[in-house]
């Protein structure tokens, strides 16, 4: 049974006369990775940095296991954190740059030794203990600035864009092994990152932020299935979006108002007419364009009502050239409604 072990309340930060944070509130279950999503300048960064005592000054309250946190100092809070930088020691050993908070510590050689091995077997790298960080690959950097975190047992590891220096294979990977590490550890993660299929990938639950604010917070499915406003319906996932005239002009009676827009996933259409065809909302129109995303075709069409619409569909389907006039179906109940 997983439970509250991190708490944030009525959170707000000023930098340098600037609101950066207005009035933040979420809670984090143990042992799961949660991530914090949204675009350059949403206020990641300065939230992780507030829970690790990293911010000058916060205005709000910080529960981490319990406790009240947000006045004590950073290397009070039993907390780890990881950078996109390594920050590596370059003049120590992989061994020693693990056994170095051990060591602040005061622990005994044998038990570093035993915990530092332990650690360097988890990631991998236990034939690296010798080598430096400048004959390392930059994955490789990376999961000793992990295990280095890791080997302190914090009560929560923050990891903020660890990925974002590596290559697109090495990126995957090195997210796969952090979520395998995260769930057999049992460790508890806030992990930041502004790469939406990686936070999809990972993630028990993500956090989307703009501008300072908590957008959404959910699971990666519903939040990708349930975007509640339009905000997240731009940011998530290639919706399309019309306002309530649009959708009448294409036959669907909904009372028009200025608060709200409906979504249709472009996923969701389909190619052949269905057989509670009552339930469906039948749309005719001309291919635009074709664009092959690996597993999918993504087609734009122009409605004869004159919208520009997107649909994909697996390419083992039937393949649409451009100028093909073509009928697509959708369910009106997979037609969403979302606020502004
Ligand atoms: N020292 C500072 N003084 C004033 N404003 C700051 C300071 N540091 C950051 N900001 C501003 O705070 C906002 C949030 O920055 P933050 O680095 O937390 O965003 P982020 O979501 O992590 O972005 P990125 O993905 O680009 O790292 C930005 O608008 C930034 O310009």
């Amino acid at each position: 049974m997983s439970s509250i072990f991190l708490e944030v309340k009525d959170l707000a930060i000023d930098l340098s006369g600037n609101q950066v944070i207005k009035n933040m509130n979420f809670k984090i279950q143990k042992n799961t990775l949660t991530t914090f999503l949204g675009p350059s300048g949403s206020g990641k960064t300065t939230v992780l940095r507030a829970i690790a005592g990293l911010n000058q000054k916060i205005s709000g309250q910080i529960l981490l296991d319990g406790e009240e946190i947000q006045n004590l100092a950073a290397n009070q809070r039993n907390i780890g954190m990881i950078f996109q930088s390594y920050a590596l020691f370059p003049n120590m050993s992989v061994f020693e740059n693990v056994a170095y908070g051990l060591r602040v510590r005061k622990e005994a050689d044998t038990v570093i030794k035993k915990k530092v091995d332990a650690i360097l077997k988890t990631v991998n790298l236990q034939d690296k203990e010798q080598s430096y960080p400048e004959n390392l690959s930059g994955g490789q950097k990376q999961r000793v600035a992990i295990a280095r975190a890791m080997v302190l047992e914090p009560k929560i590891l923050l990891l903020d864009e660890p990925l974002s220096a590596l290559d697109a294979k090495i990126r995957i990977d090195l997210r796969n092994q952090i979520r395998e590490y995260q769930q057999r550890l049992g460790i508890t993660m806030l992990f930041v990152t502004h790469d939406q299929a990686e936070a999809m990938a990972i993630s028990d639950e993500i956090i989307v932020m703009d501008n300072g604010k908590v957008q959404q917070k959910g699971s990666p499915l519903e939040i990708y299935t349930h975007p509640q406003n339009l905000f997240m319906a731009k940011f998530i996932g290639n919706h399309n979006i019309l306002s309530a005239e649009q959708l009448r002009d294409l036959g669907v009676e909904v009372a028009v108002d200025n608060e709200s827009s409906f979504i249709i996933r472009p996923e969701l259409f389909q190619v052949n007419m269905p057989k509670e065809s009552n339930d469906y909302l039948a749309i005719s129109g001309k291919i635009k364009s074709v664009s092959i995303l690996g597993d999918r075709f993504e087609y734009r069409f122009i409605t004869k009502e004159g919208l520009e619409l997107k649909a994909e569909f697996l390419n083992q389907q039937q393949a649409f050239t451009k100028e093909k006039e073509v009928v697509f179906y959708v369910k009106k109940g997979d037609i969403k409604k979302v606020g502004i």
